[in-house]
């Protein structure tokens, strides 16, 4: 019974390690098709150079050929990754193809190939062997899934920005993706060549790389499983066909098809997607942080932001110009000005985003401008953005264990072999992320999607997500935006409890009330430049300030929401709990005008 579908059977199992050589870069986001290059190179390769079954017996010939194979395959992705991994969706794709096209064109104008004849090889793989190697590359991916690097992984598909933030050394993880494509490629490469008995380049052309590529895609990338149920529908569509005596060619590709442009269309995750993802919060009140990388944090009074001259200009816009700030441990520094004062192009330097025209700025040591995000992150920088830049398709938790990328410990290659203390870390990093979830009041939602939250959820989100890596400065770019009055009184609460655990703060908030109420210091920006800076009393009174908000200081001082606001007490920081309706939730808009609240215009 078995024999009699032996033959589809390997062809699954070949099938889906193929597949699992596309879904290995799909779950960092990255678009190759070079894998059929790598793939061809391994198969001529492992076939030449490997001794013969009579040699050395056919199973040590097999092995001998699937080390070459995998190492030629890695090595091809090696070459291949170093000048592309900057590139992204289809131009990876098509220099990738590029790439495996030169391949077959090569291999088939050499001689020891047999070019298009091809070369013969003897069949030494059973189906026993296929699925043994099938379940080995479902194990790594599996294992690899739930570890650190494979959450950082998907964290680069969701928001490459984000990951960066979050600390995660992107290009690294991209280029170790593509190489265990190139490995897992190699691997399909050989034991193909050992099946067919015959192998040509034209094996493994463009149509080849696209089947490889649909396969993947149709069963999902969003769990291990997908490229084993991919495979298992392709291989399987035309044994029913034949089962049932239709010999039409066209209705494999056709179907196929269909199903990828269904997939595309209505299920991005692809089949693995229907089966439900379970995340589940730490049991017990374990509050310990053993098992989490120990951060150093700067004394109270600590000079943690140092700005000098600090300008940013795009194009003879000068966005930031000449800003001098000094930002010491502990404090609570709220950054205000009107839109398009240069608020988010501010922080965005300090956070390494965006490198600055001119000036010099050092963050928690680290000098900025050339300094890569994630080893600004690195250095004890965390952010959450203007607009919500979540990792959508992950769990609140997940978000969340992503951001203790920086203080959890590597966990993937103890986790293959299963040792207890990558358990151990886990369930420590797990901690964390629960830890945090609670802090912002979102522990009831730790399982949902995070693009399924509401729109405030989503911006506490945020925040847990900011702090799970023990920052030393959390940078908030609008937190309140799209709160309503009672939300942004317990974010503002959450600051100042924040801060009262020695925490350095830096946000960006059009809620100027609430500024006033939560900072111990206030910066106001205009046109760029620092027009004020001081207590949120003080500021708050500022002519320069009050003009640059409503546009005139002597029609408007006496009756502006700033002044008003400064004036009745509910503001500087630590003045006591206003209650909720008493956080005025002004906005300033363009000089001379002042915006009504409005949640909605931040919901873009
Ligand atoms: N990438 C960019 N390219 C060109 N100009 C930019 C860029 N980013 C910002 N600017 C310009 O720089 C100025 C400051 O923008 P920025 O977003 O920093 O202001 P902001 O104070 O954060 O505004 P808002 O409160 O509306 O978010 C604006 O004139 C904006 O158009």
């Amino acid at each position: 019974m078995l024999d009699q579908y032996a033959t589809t059977l390997t062809f699954i199992a070949l099938g889906a390690i193929f597949a699992y050589s596309f879904y290995a870069v799909l779950i960092a986001g990255q678009l190759s098709l070079g894998q059929a290059g790598f793939a061809s190179l391994a198969a001529f390769s492992g076939a030449y150079l490997a001794p013969s079954g009579a040699d050395v017996g056919d199973v040590p010939a097999l092995l001998i050929a699937v080390a070459i194979g995998m190492s030629v395959g890695a090595l091809g992705a090696v070459v291949l990754g170093l000048p592309t991994m900057h590139l992204r969706g289809v131009f990876l794709a098509i220099a990738t193809l590029g790439f495996a096209e030169a391949v077959r064109v090569v291999l088939l104008n050499q001689e020891w190939t047999g070019g298009a004849q091809g070369l013969g090889v003897s069949r030494i793989l059973t189906v026993g062997m296929a699925w043994t190697a099938l379940a080995l590359v479902a194990y790594w991916f599996w294992r690899m899934g739930r570890s650190r690097y494979g959450r950082a992984l998907e964290a680069i598909r969701e928001d490459e920005l984000a990951a960066r933030s979050m600390g995660i050394d992107v290009g690294r993880h991209r280029l170790a993706a593509f190489i265990t494509a190139g490995a897992v490629a190699g691997l399909y490469g050989v034991l193909y060549a050992y099946y067919v008995r015959l192998i040509a380049p034209n094996d493994f052309d463009f149509v080849a790389a696209v089947e490889g590529l649909v396969t993947a895609v149709v069963g999902g990338s969003t769990m291990f499983l997908g490229p084993l149920l991919g495979s298992g529908f392709q291989t399987i569509v035309p044994e029913i066909q034949r089962a049932v005596g239709v010999e039409a060619g066209w209705i494999r590709p056709f179907l196929a098809s269909l199903l990828l442009l269904v997939v595309i269309l209505f299920l991005p995750g692809g089949l693995a997607s229907l089966i439900p993802r379970r995340t589940r919060m730490p049991s017990g009140d374990d509050d310990t942080t053993a098992g989490l990388a120990g951060r150093r944090h700067p004394a109270a009074g600590d000079p943690v932001v140092t700005l000098a001259g600090l300008g940013k200009e795009y194009g003879g816009v000068h966005a930031v110009r000449g800003v001098d700030l000094e930002i010491r441990a502990g404090e609570v520094v709220g950054l205000i000005g009107p839109n398009g004062a240069g608020k988010t192009t501010l922080v965005n330097m300090i956070s390494g985003l965006v490198p600055p025209s001119s000036g010099s700025a050092t963050v928690l040591g680290t000098a900025i401008g050339s300094t890569p995000v994630h080893r600004i992150a690195a250095a004890g920088v965390s952010r959450t953005f203007q607009h919500s830049k979540l990792f959508n398709r992950l769990s609140a938790l997940e978000n969340v264990l992503v951001g203790a990328h920086l203080v959890s410990r590597p966990t993937f290659l103890r986790r293959m072999i299963w040792l207890p203390s990558a358990r151990r870390d886990e369930r420590a990093a797990l901690r964390q992320a629960a830890r945090c979830l609670e802090r912002v009041g979102l522990s009831e939602l730790a399982g949902n999607r995070a693009e399924s939250l509401s729109y405030g959820d989503q911006r506490r989100l945020e925040i847990a997500r900011a702090l799970a890596s023990d920052p030393s400065l959390l940078i908030l770019d609008e937190p309140a935006a799209g709160m309503n009055h009672v939300e942004a009184a317990r974010l503002s609460e959450l600051i100042r409890s924040l801060a009262r655990d020695g925490l350095t703060i830096l946000f960006i908030e059009h809620n100027v009330g609430m500024v006033l109420q939560t900072c111990t210091r206030v910066v106001v920006l205009n046109f760029g430049e620092v027009i004020a800076s001081g207590a949120p009393d003080q500021v708050a009174a500022d002519p320069a300030v009050i003009e640059a908000y409503l546009g005139s200081a002597e029609d408007d001082a006496d009756e502006g929401p700033l002044a008003g606001d400064a004036r009745s007490g509910a503001t500087a920081a630590g003045a006591g709990d206003a209650p909720p309706d008493a956080v005025a939730n002004v906005r300033p808009g363009a000089a001379g005008t002042l915006d009504t609240p409005d949640t909605s215009r931040d919901a873009t």
